[in-house]
């Protein structure tokens, strides 16, 4: 059972190591992600900015990797140009953009004053 578990667990970061080889994107979320705890902690922010900057994060990081697991997925599907392919690889960058556009939102609401005040 527990080791059923963990290898659930093994999956599932072998899956993460996938996406930060694979996907430029991805390790520009991960140095993104990095940053933000980095400012977190020198700005000390509140437990409630930061259950914004996890909510920000996690969510990009989730898109990213549901966009790039349909896209291995269609590639295994076919390399030929086909319109549903392209509907849906398109459809899920779109996800992508969407988590994206809600993370600077809330990286403005939480950092924005901070940046400012530094000038
Ligand atoms: N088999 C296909 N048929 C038709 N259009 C495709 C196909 N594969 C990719 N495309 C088009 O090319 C775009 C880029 O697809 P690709 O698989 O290269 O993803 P990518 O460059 O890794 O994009 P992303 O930055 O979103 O991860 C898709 O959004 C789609 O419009």
């Amino acid at each position: 059972m527990i080791a059923a578990r963990l290898r659930s667990f093994g999956h599932a970061m072998r899956g993460g190591m996938t996406l930060l080889k694979t996907q430029p994107n991805a390790r520009i979320h991960l140095v993104a992600t990095v940053g933000v705890v980095v400012a977190g902690a020198v700005w000390r922010i509140s437990p409630g900015e930061w259950a914004l900057v996890a909510v920000a994060c996690g969510l990009v990081w989730m898109a990213e990797a549901f966009n790039t697991a349909l896209e291995f997925l269609a590639d295994e599907v076919s390399l030929e140009r086909r319109e549903g392919i392209k509907r849906a690889k398109d459809v899920a960058a779109f996800a992508v953009l969407v988590a994206a556009g809600a993370a600077v939102g809330i990286g403005a609401v939480v950092f924005g004053a901070r940046i400012v005040a530094m000038f």
